[in-house]
Formats: C-alpha cells, sequence, structure tokens
C-alpha cells in the first residue's frame, strides 16, 4: 500500500490561543515495499508525521493519501478504521499499554477488536510470537512476569497480529541495551525483507538509518530538510554536521578509506569495486591507513 504526503501542514490547537505550527510544506512518499527513515532533532516534527501516516491526526492542511484514501481536513472522513488497520504503529515504549492477564489475551486483543475470530485470533498471535523470536509458551503467562526486553517483544507482537501493510516505528528501541537494540532492529528488517513490509522509522540514530533504509528523511524545524537515499544523504555530510546531526560511524569509515585511497592512487573518484578491492587488500597485508 502506497502512502503520500503532499504539502501537509499541522498546526496544534488551532484557531486557539494555544495554537502551534507542528509540520509545514511536507511532502514525502512511500511506495509499497519502502524502509524510510525520518531523522531529526526534538521538535522537528517527526511524531506529528507519524500520527498523519494512519490519520490520527489530520492535516491542516494539504492532503494525506493512503491507499486509496484521501485524508483531508474535510469534517466528514468515514471508515478510518480499515486505515488504522492497515497501518500498525510501534509506539514509544509499547510495552507500557500491555493490560491483560495473558500475553495471548493481549495480542487477540486488536485483531478481535476488528472483527477477527478467537480462533483465527489465536493463530496470528503464535505466529506473531514467533516472529518477534519469543516461544509459543509465553503465550500463556503474564505480560506483567516478563523481563523488559519481552514485553517490548509481546507489544510488537499485537501490533504484527494486525497483520498490517504497514509498520511504523516510533524509536522502537528506546531504553534497551546495545544487544536489544540491534535484535530489534535485525527482526524488522527481516520482516520487511521476507514480507515486503513497507516500513517507516523515526530514530535519533543515523546509524540505524543508514543500515536500514532505503529512503531517509531529515527534519528540521518541521520542514522537510532533505531527502534521499542514504548515499545521497551522506555523500555531502556537511550540511548534517551543520545541523549538528552525527554522521554515522560506517559512513566516517567509508569517508576514510575513500580519502586514504584517493590520495594514495592520486585518483579523486573510485568506482565500488576498486574501493572494495582496496578494502581487501588493506585487511588481508594487514596494513594500517
Ligand atoms: N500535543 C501538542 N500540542 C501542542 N504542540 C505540540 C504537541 N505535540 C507536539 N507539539 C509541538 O509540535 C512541534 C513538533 O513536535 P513533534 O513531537 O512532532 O517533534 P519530534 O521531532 O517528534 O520530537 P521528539 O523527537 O522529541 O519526539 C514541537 O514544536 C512540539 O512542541
Amino acid at each position: 500500500m502506497d502512502i503520500s504526503l503532499r504539502q501537509v501542514e499541522y498546526r496544534y490547537q488551532a484557531n486557539s490561543p494555544f495554537e502551534r505550527l507542528a509540520i509545514e510544506n511536507v511532502s514525502i512518499d512511500i511506495p509499497s515495499g519502502t524502509y524510510l527513515a525520518i531523522i531529526g532533532h526534538t521538535g522537528s516534527g517527526k511524531s506529528t508525521i507519524l500520527q498523519h501516516l494512519n490519520a490520527i491526526l489530520k492535516p491542516t492542511k494539504g492532503k494525506v493519501v493512503i491507499g486509496e484514501r484521501e485524508v483531508t481536513n474535510a469534517k466528514k472522513q468515514k471508515n478510518l478504521k480499515e486505515i488504522r488497520k492497515r497501518v500498525g504503529i510501534v509506539f514509544q515504549f509499547p510495552e507500557h499499554q500491555l493490560f491483560e492477564e495473558t500475553v495471548e489475551k493481549d495480542i487477540c486483543f486488536g485483531p478481535m477488536n476488528f472483527g477477527v475470530t478467537e480462533e483465527a485470533a489465536k493463530r496470528r498471535a503464535r505466529e506473531a510470537i514467533r516472529q518477534v523470536g519469543l516461544s509459543e509458551e509465553i503465550l500463556q503467562k503474564s505480560p506483567f512476569d516478563l523481563s523488559g526486553g519481552q514485553m517490548r517483544r509481546v507489544a510488537i507482537a499485537g501490533v504484527l497480529a494486525m497483520e498490517p501493510d504497514v509498520i511504523v516505528l516510533d524509536e522502537p528501541t528506546a531504553g534497551l541495551d546495545p544487544r536489544g537494540r540491534k535484535e530489534i532492529m535485525e527482526m524488522f528488517y527481516q520482516l520487511h525483507k521476507k514480507r515486503n513490509l513497507s516500513t517507516v522509522l523515526v530514530t535519533h540514530s543515523m546509524e540505524d538509518a543508514s543500515l536500514y533504509a532505503d529512503q531517509i528523511v531529515i527534519m528540521h524545524r518541521g520542514q522537510v530538510y532533505k531527502k534521499g537515499t542514504p548515499q545521497e544523504i551522506f555523500h555531502s555530510p556537511e550540511g548534517l554536521l551543520e545541523l549538528g546531526l552525527d554522521v554515522p560511524e560506517v559512513v566516517r569509515f567509508q569517508q576514510k578509506v575513500e580519502k586514504a585511497f584517493q590520495t594514495k592512487l592520486g585518483k579523486t573518484c573510485l568506482t565500488i569495486e576498486e574501493l572494495t578491492g582496496e578494502i581487501e587488500k588493506l585487511f588481508k597485508g594487514g596494513q594500517p591507513l
């Protein structure tokens, strides 16, 4: 399912003394099967964009097209429930929303609320719990007897059990240790690859954006500052540094290697094959850069 934002503006508490412009003139395309990362400082508008992706918020100007549906500021907009079913959002610290007596009941809650039978919902729960890397025995436990990392996975399984076409992740690894962070990011990447699941990741981590996303959007003060592939974004990182955003380690490494070999070979530009070949030689010879 394709999603696109067309010149979207959003004002919180519009037409009140507390009105606040959060985003303006935001146009982003998310074709089906894309992995998009949205990066930016606190307050740059990431969460506001995210809430437009399943019509929790409706633009005060412009429009959002979700599949066949157009979401605008118009008063009467029916069947937004259908959109919520197809676009799953994993909010920050999703485990805070667990509330049922058992993990199984918690995972089944969403699908059953949308009319899936109990039997089918239980089948989905078993599949979802496997997808998040947990065993089926956990289904009969209380969510409150689990570790923090397990609770996070159970909450994610609840969103997957809705079988969404698009999954939106708001800092999904916040508060986890480095190992847990990597496991969760890899899990979402595998889901994206295997099921061609469109994925939108809101993150402060340039590292994750550069490792997993096909497309990156950088937000600054409510506007799109830059968008493109990781290669396009990091090709000239000066703008990012001006914003005070960190350049990821992998990109720094590549640039360092490129610079070293450009100096050595007297060339201004290396092909990717030349670069890879030179890196291999370097590791075999063990010479430091
Ligand atoms: N409920 C609200 N009422 C009024 N203003 C809000 C509300 N939520 C956000 N804002 C304002 O809208 C702007 C964008 O906020 P938003 O939460 O979208 O940024 P963000 O990039 O997601 O930040 P963070 O990284 O801290 O989550 C900010 O100026 C913020 O203060």
